[in-house]
Order: C-alpha cells, then sequence, then structure tokens
C-alpha cells in the first residue's frame, strides 16, 4: 500500500512516496519555479544518482503528472504502474476552526479550504491546486488533507484570542490559528519517546525553526499556546517575515512611505525578516557565514533572531509553570549549532546547561544537546510532517496504521 505525500506552495511543489507496511520512503522530490521558465524538477530514490530535469512546467496539473511520469519512469521510477499509489495526503497550512483533525477531501472539505484562501493566501491557494491537480491525474485515488493548524485547536481562549472587540472573533473568526501543528506533534511525541517518559506528564517547549519558525507551549501533548497567529506571520523572526510588530507601525508606514496595504503585507511577509536585517540572504548558513566574516548587520540579524527564540521560551515556561524540555527542529533547528548556542546562553537562569560537544554533533536521530546536570532538557527531533501525513492518509483511507 503506498501513500504519496503532497506539499503544495504556489510556484513549488514537494512529494514523498511512502510503502506504508514498512513506512519506508520509496522516492522523493521537488518541483520547483512551476509557472515560469525552465522549472526544475529534481527526484530522489534511496542511493540512485539525484535525477534533474529542467523543462516547462506551467501548472500544477502538469507538475503533479510529471511526478507520477518520474515515479512510473522505467530507469528513474520505483512504481510500474500508477494505481499503485492507493491515496494522496496534502498539506494544507490552513483549517481554520473547522477542522481539529485530518480528513478525506469531499466536495465541502474543498469548499472550506477555499474559503479560507484569504487567511492563508500564499499557501492554501496552492494546497487547492495541489488537490485539484491529483484529482485530474488520478481521478479514483481517494485524497486525505493534513492541516497545520489542527494540533493547536487545543489552545485555551485566553491563548487564541486577541484583546480587541470580540465581534471580530464572532463575525469573522478573527483568533490566533498557529501554523506548523504537525511537526510539534511529531517532535513532542518523539521527544516523549526518547525521555522515556508519558507524554502526559510533560511541558515541552517546541522550537520549529526553518523557513517559517515558531514556538509552541505542549502541555500533556496538547498545544497550549503558540507564536504564531491568524496567520503564518506573527511571533519569532524569520527568513523573511518580520514576526511580532507594534501594529501601529502598519498605517504610520503606509503613511510616511505612502504605501498601499498590499505593499506593507509583501514588505513583512517577504522582505523583512532575517532578509532585511542582515541586508544578505533570508537563509541562515549565508548570514552566518557573513556573520563570521565580520559583517556587522548579519551578526544583529543573528542575535535579534534568537533573543526573540529565547523570548519566547522563557515566555512559555512561565506559561506552563515550568518546563521538562526545550526542542529544537526544522532546517535551522536541527542544523544549526551557532543558534542553538545563541539561545541557550541566556537562559542559565532556568538551569539549562548547553554541553558543547554534544551540540556540535550533527545526526538525523532525536538527540540530548544539554549537559547531564541540566535541569531542563534540551534535545533536537528531527521532524517528519510528511511520515504524519502519510499514516493519516493511511489510517482515514484503510481505517489502519497509527
Ligand atoms: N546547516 C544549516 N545551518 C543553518 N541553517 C540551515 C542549515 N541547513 C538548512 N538551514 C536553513 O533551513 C531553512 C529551511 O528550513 P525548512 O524547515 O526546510 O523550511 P521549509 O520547510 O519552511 O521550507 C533554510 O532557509 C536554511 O536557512
Ligand atoms: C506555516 C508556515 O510558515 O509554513 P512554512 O514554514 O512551510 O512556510
Ligand atoms: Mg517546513
Amino acid at each position: 500500500m503506498n501513500v504519496l505525500v503532497i506539499n503544495a506552495g504556489s510556484s513549488s511543489l514537494k512529494y514523498q512516496l511512502y510503502n506504508m507496511v514498512t513506512e519506508e520512503v520509496l522516492s522523493k522530490g521537488r518541483v520547483e519555479r512551476i509557472g515560469m521558465d525552465s522549472s526544475i524538477l529534481t527526484h530522489e530514490v534511496d542511493e540512485k544518482p539525484e535525477v534533474r530535469e529542467v523543462s516547462e512546467i506551467l501548472d500544477h496539473t502538469t507538475a503533479i503528472r510529471k511526478v507520477l511520469d518520474m515515479l512510473t519512469h522505467r530507469e528513474f521510477g520505483v512504481l510500474r504502474n500508477i494505481k499503485e499509489i492507493r491515496a494522496v495526503g496534502h498539506r494544507v497550512v490552513h483549517g481554520g476552526e473547522s477542522f481539529s483533525e485530518s480528513v478525506l477531501v469531499d466536495k465541502d472539505v474543498k469548499l472550506e479550504i477555499r474559503q479560507l484562501f484569504d487567511l492563508a493566501p500564499l499557501h492554501n491557494p496552492a494546497h487547492m491546486m495541489g488537490i485539484m491537480a491529483v484529482e485530474t491525474n488520478l481521478p479514483d485515488v481517494p485524497q486525505v488533507v493534513v492541516f497545520d493548524t489542527a494540533f493547536h485547536q487545543t489552545m485555551p481562549k485566553n491563548s487564541y484570542l486577541y484583546a480587541i472587540p470580540t465581534v471580530l472573533y464572532r463575525k469573522h473568526k478573527i483568533r490566533r490559528y498557529g501554523f506548523h501543528g504537525t511537526s510539534c506533534d511529531y517532535v513532542s511525541k518523539r521527544a516523549a519517546e526518547f525521555l522515556g517518559r508519558p507524554i502526559k506528564e510533560l511541558n515541552l517547549i517546541v522550537c520549529h525553526i526553518g523557513n517559517g519558525a515558531s514556538c509552541t507551549a505542549v502541555l500533556g501533548g496538547k498545544s497550549f499556546d503558540t507564536s504564531m497567529g491568524m496567520t503564518p506571520l506573527e511571533g519569532l523572526m524569520m527568513g523573511t517575515r518580520s514576526g511580532d510588530l507594534d501594529p501601529a507601525i502598519v498605517p504610520y508606514t503606509l503613511n510616511k512611505e505612502e504605501l498601499t496595504l498590499n505593499e506593507v503585507n509583501s514588505m513583512l511577509n517577504k522582505h523583512s525578516g532575517l532578509l532585511a536585517v542582515s541586508g544578505i540572504s533570508s537563509d541562515m548558513r549565508e548570514v552566518v557565514q557573513a556573520m563570521k566574516e565580520g559583517n556587522e548587520q548579519a551578526k544583529l540579524a543573528f542575535e535579534m533572531y534568537a533573543y526573540r527564540i529565547r523570548k519566547y521560551i522563557g515566555a512559555y515556561a512561565a506559561a506552563m509553570n515550568g518546563v521538562d524540555a526545550v526542542i529544537f527542529t526544522a532546517g535551522v533547528g536541527e542544523n544549526s549549532d551557532v543558534l542553538r548556542q545563541a539561545v541557550c546562553e541566556g537562559l542559565t537562569f532556568f538551569g539549562i546547561g548547553l554541553d558543547h560537544e554534544r551540540n556540535a554533533v550533527r545526526s538525523g536521530e532525536p538527540r540530548r544537546i544539554s549537559t547531564d546536570d541540566s535541569k531542563v532538557e534540551v534535545l533536537v527531533v528531527p521532524t517528519n510532517e510528511e511520515l504524519l501525513i502519510a499514516r493519516d492518509t493511511y489510517r482515514l483511507v484503510l481505517g489502519e496504521g497509527k
């Protein structure tokens, strides 16, 4: 039983094909620059050289078809027939208040996702294109959607409401939703396994630090508070997103710079964060490199980025009245020892002790990076959103699996 997992972005589409009996990844890859000239398809099969194909891929339907062609390719493929794909699971960023768990796609579900386009304009329309493209190419295959927001539906009201007139919540559902929930769910459970303790007893803080970045307080396995808000813009400083700011900056900038609302929105989502402060890149690797070469702006960007993570860890430790483990995950969290060190250095008053040798180890496995006598465990737990999506898809389609 094979499950195809799709994470569709506006101009990209990532995929992983799972054998759900063994939970083995048979193949994975991505299509980039959809709708632009020279789109790139990168396809990987274990222990074989990566395949890179440049062609014109104008839309998501074509992208999915190319992926299916590649998966059944005589030389590079892993399937004899497309019929060997029994189900498709999609990552969907925004599920609003309608979805607190994964669901099979039907007419109503699609309508609901469409109604949330406004709340995740960068993500949800792209996911819908992915769903429609699968429908076109694999019309008889059941599809499941797994929402970033679902895990956070357990947050209490005092975490998710904004202090604005409640009519706005009633009329327009303006509230904190939170994102990266699938990742938080996965790494929290992995962390509990690693620590050999029941998740119900643990207060965890998950720092999902990737392109988008968020901190989540996980109390007894459930989301208690999270830094991203109604949209994935709030909270931590990110690659290109500002994170928290005084909302008064929006009308003020609008006036002073004679910008339109759309331009300010685009500035905060696409031209802020690490990119804006460093003036170099949204990629942490390049910012760290420049900092090491003595670039002052890169150093400032790095320090701001780490400082804000530290502030959220402090806030969530207080929110939960204590913390057992701080967990780093996603692209930056898993790979950047200097960032983890910068975050943890200022948390010694908590009784956090970072073991520098452990912190420097690179590995794809969950690991402890705190000292043996640290009062709070600090862990690196590689995330695997795709595996959770594959498992939910398998469970919903066949009523089996974990
Ligand atoms: N060795 C590394 N050091 C620092 N940052 C890294 C390293 N490897 C990857 N990253 C960062 O991880 C980010 C991507 O994270 P990822 O979780 O894959 O994001 P997304 O899923 O949102 O695309 C990149 O922007 C890059 O800055
Ligand atoms: C919700 C979100 O920010 O997702 P990503 O990190 O994939 O951009
Ligand atoms: Mg991600």
